[in-house]
């Protein structure tokens, strides 16, 4: 709660737009706060503004549309709606499910999608440093679920041979241009169809308990790349898996 405080007061920013080290009071003269608030600050972390900026993943996970769920999750585990479809999520939105709600409130939706863009950029510089092999041959490639299109973006620009194509949700990419990096956008549902390509690139998060880092794989089905980002919750890890991007062909 004190990092969301501290991005929601602009600390990250009032730090990065100040040329060399700020005062205290520097700082709270720059955000506009009482000077009698001044022995709190310091304890608030400092978070700089850059591509990998996690503010608004912050923001987001802490935001009370996530949040307020959770509240309900006991009531739900005790409810007898196995076969509704009923989720704490939709529970506390109105029936809403997540991407029924986020097409519905944009504003949400754009901290949500900022948060996405970040944590590609992350990925996609690794993917791009450790896993080049997987795209060999690969002249055009569609991001299933792409989001606004920072990993196609990135991997248009790593290798320009290959045509990226993004799709998402229509609230997430209407009104996007088409990139000049060889990227285009398309609106449409990924259960119904998926634009033509080479490769079709999933980007997903595996929750396992074998891993001792955080580790990317690269996996090749056919032509279906997938990026598992494999999040360790375990504490012991074994020595072929600790590679920070693995290349599974
Ligand atoms: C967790 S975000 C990941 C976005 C992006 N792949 C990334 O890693 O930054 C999931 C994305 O799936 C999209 N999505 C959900 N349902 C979809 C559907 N039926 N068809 C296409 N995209 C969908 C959402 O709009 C959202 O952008």
């Amino acid at each position: 709660m004190s990092l969301k405080c501290a991005v929601q007061l602009g600390l990250p920013e009032a730090v990065q737009a100040h040329s060399g080290p700020i005062s205290l009071p520097e700082l709270i003269s720059a955000l506009s706060l009482p000077p009698a608030k001044a022995p709190y600050l310091h304890r608030l972390l400092r978070l700089s503004d850059n591509p990998y900026n996690a503010g608004s993943l912050l923001l987001a996970v802490l935001d009370p549309v996530l949040t307020e769920p959770f509240h309900r999750m006991s009531a739900w585990f005790r409810s007898e709606n196995d076969d509704d479809g009923t989720t704490p999520f939709s529970a506390t939105h109105g029936g809403k499910m997540v991407w029924e709600y986020m097409a519905m409130e944009p504003e949400f939706a754009t901290l949500f999608n900022d948060a996405m863009a970040r944590d590609s950029c992350l990925i996609a510089e690794v993917v791009v440093k450790e896993g080049r092999s997987a795209f060999e041959g690969v002249g055009s490639l569609v991001d299933v679920a792409g989001g606004t299109g920072n990993m196609a973006k990135a991997l248009a620009k790593a290798f320009p041979g290959m045509s990226c194509t993004v799709l998402d949700l229509p609230h997430v990419v209407s009104g996007l241009e088409d990139g000049g990096n060889n990227v285009k956008y398309v609106a449409g549902d990924m259960f119904e169809s998926i634009p033509a390509a080479d490769a079709v690139l999933l980007k997903v998060l595996n929750v396992i308990n074998q891993l001792a880092v955080p580790t990317i794989r690269v996996q090749t089905y056919g032509h279906t790349l997938c990026f598992n980002q494999l999040v360790n919750i375990g504490s012991r890890g074994d020595s072929n898996t600790r590679l920070p991007v693995q290349t599974r062909l």
